[in-house]
């Protein structure tokens, strides 16, 4: 077996925006705010907790609707911004692609231009004179480099700055959703020069909205949603989930239009599914969780409800549970209750999902990413100085083991 090679390491990452609510130019006002605790701003909490890990050689893609904080992200990992929590560990010469322009500077000559982004990315001028050429023949800008970059169309800025991003001989490769870069033969440059950095054994980290790209070129992907990892694994899967969650608000939201869609169909049979968590979402192991789902039936058809704890750390499910042994059986407002408790659990982070399904197990509605609740569970039973106990509460379920010592 090969040991692991990480190239980045992605730790608990959590980062905030502070979005200013009120603007004030009173004294009086900043100062009775003050005293009332009412702050002027309020938190975006983009990232709220993300790991991962990118091995040496991965073509590493990472999805996300928009506004998802995949550009903060990046931008972390690239160090341009700070996170509030967690680490970000990389092993390796990193160049960034990541926001058009930056570092450039139209009153330069290209050439000159290529000169200070090599030099911001921090190689020597001998080393770039060593690319320069590679550079400038992947633009094909051979007759402007002398030009003033103000001169150029916004093509060829672009063409530019990300033909010194893959031409600079780093061994990470930051790309955002740099595919529609240019024009067609251009394109098909970068697909081929994709499909060779593949097989190179550099590492390369791509955000994208392209399906197509993250099956072709990545060997593994990350889905981030409100904040957390939702999920990581092959680029198939991960980009059919991606696609499967943007389809399917807009089924369950949206008029069935008689396209002959069959889950459009059957997402109709439901509606106004509303989760509502009932317990306190941080509890102790031994706490119950409760809650509480309401939809309405559309017809006289039987359905159950499946759910799912999903730890966020692991990415794994830790308990499931459907009521497929006891139906609901036909059309009207629904309300099901549904406690349970994990007692021999430690600490543990959770997401709850729950589908309302019929009874052949197709899913009409679901919880969907603005309304999946956390819960946190904590051991409060253990003392910081019990070093064994301590140790042992590290895995996912409470010691219960005995030991038997022979000399
Ligand atoms: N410097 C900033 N100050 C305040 N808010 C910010 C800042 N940068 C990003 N945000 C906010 O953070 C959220 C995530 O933005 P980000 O650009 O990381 O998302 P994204 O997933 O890359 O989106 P897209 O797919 O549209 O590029 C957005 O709501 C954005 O408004």
């Amino acid at each position: 077996m090969t040991d692991k090679q990480i190239a980045v390491k992605v730790d608990h990452v959590s980062k905030y925006f502070k979005l200013p609510t009120e603007a004030t130019n009173s004294l009086r006002t900043a100062l009775v705010n003050r005293f009332k605790g009412i702050k002027g701003y309020k938190e975006q909490h983009v990232l709220k907790d993300i790991s991962f890990e990118v091995e040496k050689g991965d073509f590493f893609g990472i999805l996300g609707r928009n506004g998802s904080g995949k550009s903060t992200l990046l931008k972390i990992i690239s160090e341009i911004y700070v996170p509030e929590k967690g680490t970000v560990t990389i092993d390796g010469k990193l160049v960034s692609f990541i926001e058009l322009g930056v570092g450039f500077n139209p009153e330069l000559t290209g050439r000159e231009n290529v000169y200070m982004n090599g030099a911001m990315l921090g190689f020597s001028t001998a080393e770039i004179d060593a690319m320069y050429d590679d550079i400038v023949d992947f633009a094909e800008l051979h007759e402007f480099m002398n030009q003033k970059l103000k001169n150029y169309s916004s093509g060829m800025q672009v063409r530019l700055a990300f033909s010194v991003a893959i031409k600079a001989q780093g061994d990470i490769l930051i790309l955002d959703e740099v595919l529609a870069v240019g024009d067609e033969a251009f394109q098909r440059k970068c697909n081929d020069y994709f499909q060779e950095r593949k097989k190179s054994g550099k590492t390369t980290i791509l955000v994208t909205h392209d399906m197509g790209a993250v099956k072709k070129y990545c060997n593994k992907a990350v889905l981030i949603e409100n904040g957390l990892v939702k999920a990581i694994g092959s680029p198939e899967n991960v980009a059919n989930q991606y696609s499967f969650d943007n389809t399917a608000p807009l089924q369950q939201g949206g008029e069935a239009n008689g396209a002959g869609n069959s889950n459009q169909e059957e997402n109709a049979l439901v509606e106004n599914f509303q989760l509502q968590l009932l317990s306190s979402n941080k509890l102790r192991p031994q706490d119950p969780i409760q809650f509480q789902i309401d939809f309405d039936v559309r017809e006289d058809i039987q359905t159950y409800i499946a759910l799912s704890l999903t730890d966020i750390d692991r990415n794994i499910w830790i308990y499931n549970d459907n009521s497929m042994n006891q139906l609901i059986s036909g059309a009207g407002h629904k309300t099901v209750h549904y406690t349970c408790s994990l007692p021999t659990v430690n600490d543990l982070k959770m997401k709850l999902e729950v589908t309302v399904r019929d009874a052949e197990g197709q899913m009409l509605a679901f919880s969907d990413a603005t309304q999946t609740p956390l819960i946190f569970i904590n051991r409060d039973d253990i003392a910081l100085d019990d070093k064994s106990a301590m140790d042992a509460a590290s895995g996912l379920i409470q010691r219960n083991g005995t030991w038997s010592m022979t000399d």
